[in-house]
């Protein structure tokens, strides 16, 4: 059986159970982790299907997701939505209802609404992170992966000052291979020349997988973004027939809010494991054992 077959069963069912077991005592003898005293089933199967089940590249992954937490604390400890609203109420993101034909999840950013000098973008990271944490609990999301839009409409010296080097290498490792969920395609649009130089910082670093899958559309998207998602999909602001864009990012702000709790627990966890207690999972460093 392959691991697109596998990646259809239950997170309970019997088929899965020696790839979680395997991942988990990979996981526990790994030297980075030792002091970690388990991890729960259900985060497990979150590296294991972003991997068609392979165990070695989920263990990679998951190492790789501790350390870009344990590098990047000004973005992965403090994921509150409600200490964004200003930027989410601009409408600058939304994750739509429906996914697109292959089932993935389909996100859409729009650049523009954020004014650099009210939101840094540590803050704006946030926000990815935040519904990238919360889609990928979504057992079909896990199978299927995501989609994102970027509407660059709007981008200006600004935005290109915001992104350095090192900021552009925590973007490139989360769409490679720090966070468990499959890239399907980055699609942009009215991406402006000098956006260019801030792309071509980003890009290197890129396995090629994920650069194929990025795809420049211009100003004139309406035509060659309908190849890529269903009209029934994307708001009319992008061609479809699907609910507004200010309602869709409406929507979504409110399911962030809820998660509110969620999120600030998965920040704040060691491991980013909430399934299991603080204690069965804390390094014992950190408890100063
Ligand atoms: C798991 C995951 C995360 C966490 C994520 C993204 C995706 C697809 C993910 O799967 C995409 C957005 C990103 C990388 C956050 C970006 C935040 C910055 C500050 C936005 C600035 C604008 C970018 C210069 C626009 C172009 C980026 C593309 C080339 C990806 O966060």
């Amino acid at each position: 059986m392959n691991g697109a077959q596998l990646s259809e069963f239950p997170d309970d069912s019997e088929q899965l159970g020696p790839y979680v077991s395997g991942l988990r005592r990979r996981a526990l003898q790994a030297g980075e982790l030792s002091a970690v005293r388990t991890f729960s089933d259900q985060f497990l199967l979150k590296f294991l299907r972003a991997r068609d089940l392979n165990v070695d590249l989920s263990l990679k992954l998951l190492l790789n997701y501790q350390r870009w937490r344990r590098e990047s604390p000004e973005i992965s400890t403090c994921l509150s939505p409600s200490s964004v609203l200003g930027l989410l109420n601009t409408t600058y993101h939304t994750v739509l209802p429906q996914r697109d034909r292959t089932g993935s999840r389909v996100l859409i950013y729009r650049i523009g609404q954020w004014i650099p000098k009210d939101w840094s973008a540590f803050q704006v990271f946030r926000v990815s992170l935040m519904t990238s944490e919360i889609i990928s609990m979504e057992t079909e999301t896990q199978r299927k992966g995501l989609k994102a839009i970027f509407d660059l409409q709007g981008w200006s010296l600004g935005h290109a000052l915001q992104i350095n080097p090192s900021l552009a290498r925590k973007i490139s490792s989360v769409l490679s291979d720090s966070f468990p969920l499959k890239v399907r395609g980055i699609h942009l649009v009215n991406e402006p020349m000098f956006f260019r130089p801030v792309f071509a910082m980003i890009r290197p670093f890129l396995p090629e997988k994920i650069r194929q899958r990025i795809h420049m559309h211009g100003a004139d998207f309406h035509n060659t973004l309908s190849d890529f998602f269903s009209p029934s999909v994307l708001p009319p602001e992008y061609g479809g027939e699907g609910p507004g864009i200010e309602m869709a990012c409406q929507d979504w702000t409110n399911k962030l809010l809820q998660s509110e709790t969620l999120l600030q627990q998965i920040a704040s966890h060691p491991t980013g494991d909430i399934a299991v207690t603080p204690e069965d999972s804390l390094i014992s460093e950190e408890r100063g054992e």
